[in-house]
């Protein structure tokens, strides 16, 4: 058997403790795999002393995670620190500059600096890898880039938030606040450091970016997405899905048509009838589209240590059989140019929800304006009576303009019975 591969991890947080438990765990059958043992021999960290369920003792520690490359002991950098600049960023550009491997779980260094760090990893011929960066524990970028090469893919999408969709299934089935079940879910080592990444929608869209970018074969650019969060969904919204028969989940969806591309993040109201509706707590799915081979869904858990480290150590029996694979899945020179669409573009059915006065002809008022703006009605829901106080006014459309329900929404927001913003969520069957 050839020599061990020697890997150095700065991060030893819930996914770099869990890519140590891995490798020691499961060491036979991955060297077996790999042709040769896979080793952690050094690691950077911030807390020398806390305990991370993982023995760190008798391997080389360093203070500054940039100091693992110049390691002549270390054949692969593993960067599990998270953050797309700071430390982060510059062991990742030391490392591929420095000609040596990289397998990354951080979606958010990929999205915004993908461009460039793809470009250095070929001028070094240096490996770049990040199944871990999308969808966790299932392995999608090697399916979208890798198992699906032979097509012409025109649609991914999926949810790709472990942590929104813990929140949704649990707010819904436990009739738990949102503050509550976010709790939970960084206590259970899924939310990101900064938790706002996963509730505005963010760390969704940068794994959005970053699946198109290997779907389409173009350079990943987050500035052209569309993203909202779930921090507006309230306890109302989840009771109304149910009784209209959908669930709300937070997706990511990209199409590539003649016209380009559009991609975009924001909660959906999805038909119950539809398998992604029961992908539930913090399992994600991912749907790929290709001319050959049709509809192609993965589902698994997208967050946690033991799923996230399961990706990190596939890329690491790549790197160790020397199995490699442009970063984008094509030579810089040959990735596509194709424009991006605006959100304004975009057709689409509606749930709509109004907070409003109870008193008669307020309702009328409300339909008059999406009739003026030619948005075609197909259901409406009042529930409760409370005369002279808020009540909810539900109602669905049948599919219309993005640029047309904005300006109804502009209108309906200025009506005097209307109390709060109105709540939109778009409706999708994917
Ligand atoms: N937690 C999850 O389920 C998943 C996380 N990821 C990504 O993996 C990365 C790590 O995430 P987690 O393990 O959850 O975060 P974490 O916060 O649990 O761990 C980060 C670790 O990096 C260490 N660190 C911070 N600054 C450092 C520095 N300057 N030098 C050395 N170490 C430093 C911290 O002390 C901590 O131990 C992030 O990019 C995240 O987006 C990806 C998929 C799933
Ligand atoms: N915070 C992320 C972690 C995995 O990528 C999530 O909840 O999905
Ligand atoms: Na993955």
């Amino acid at each position: 058997m050839s020599r061990p591969l020697s890997v150095g991890v700065a991060g030893l947080g819930t996914v770099g403790a869990g890519v140590l438990k891995v490798l020691r765990d499961n060491a036979g059958l991955i060297s077996a795999r790999a042709g040769r043992p896979i080793a952690v021999t050094a690691v950077s960290s911030r807390d020398r002393h806390k305990d991370r369920g993982v023995p760190v003792t008798g391997l080389r520690w360093y203070e500054d995670p940039v100091a693992l490359v110049a390691d002549p002991g270390v054949d692969v950098i593993v960067e599990t620190i998270g953050g797309s600049e700071g430390p982060a960023r510059a062991l990742v550009e030391a490392a591929l500059a420095a000609g040596k491997p990289v397998v990354t779980a951080n979606k958010a260094l990929l999205a915004l600096h993908g461009r460039k760090l793809a470009q250095l990893a070929e001028a070094h011929n240096a490996p770049l890898a990040f199944e871990a960066a999308v969808a966790g524990g299932i392995p999608a970028i090697k399916a979208v880039r890798e198992g699906l090469a032979g097509n012409d893919i025109r649609r991914v999408a999926g949810i790709l938030n472990g942590t929104c969709n813990y929140i949704l299934t649990e707010m819904r089935l436990r009739g738990l606040q949102f503050a509550e079940v976010l709790a939970e879910a960084q206590k259970l080592g899924y939310a990101e450091a900064d938790p706002s990444f996963d509730i505005d929608g963010v760390d969704a869209a940068h794994k959005l970016a970053i699946l198109a970018a290997l779907a389409f074969n173009r350079p990943v650019d987050f500035s052209e997405l569309h993203v909202e969060g779930i921090r507006d969904v309230s306890a109302v919204d989840i009771e109304m899905a149910a009784a209209l028969g959908f669930r709300i989940k937070l997706l990511g969806i990209a199409t590539r048509t003649e016209a380009g591309v559009s991609a975009r993040v924001h909660p959906c109201m999805v038909p119950l009838d539809a398998p992604i509706a029961h992908v539930e707590g913090v399992f994600n799915a991912v749907v790929a589209e290709g001319d050959a081979v049709g509809r192609v869904v993965l589902q698994g858990r997208g967050a946690g240590a033991g799923p996230t480290a399961s990706a990190v150590v596939a890329d690491l029996v790549d790197i160790a059989r020397g199995r490699t694979t442009p970063v984008w899945g094509a030579s810089a020179d040959a990735l596509s140019a194709a424009p991006a669409r605006p959100m304004s573009s975009h057709r689409g059915a509606y749930y709509l929800r109004l907070m409003v006065v109870d008193r008669p002809g307020v309702v009328a008022d409300v339909t008059a304006v999406l009739r003026d703006a030619k948005i075609s009605m197909e259901s409406l829901l009042q529930r409760g009576r409370a005369p002279g106080e808020a009540v909810p006014v539900v109602m669905t459309t049948h599919e219309c303009e993005e640029a047309a329900m904005q300006a109804a929404i502009r209108r309906l927001s200025g009506l005097d019975a209307v109390l709060e913003k109105p709540a939109l969520i778009r409706i999708e069957t994917l």
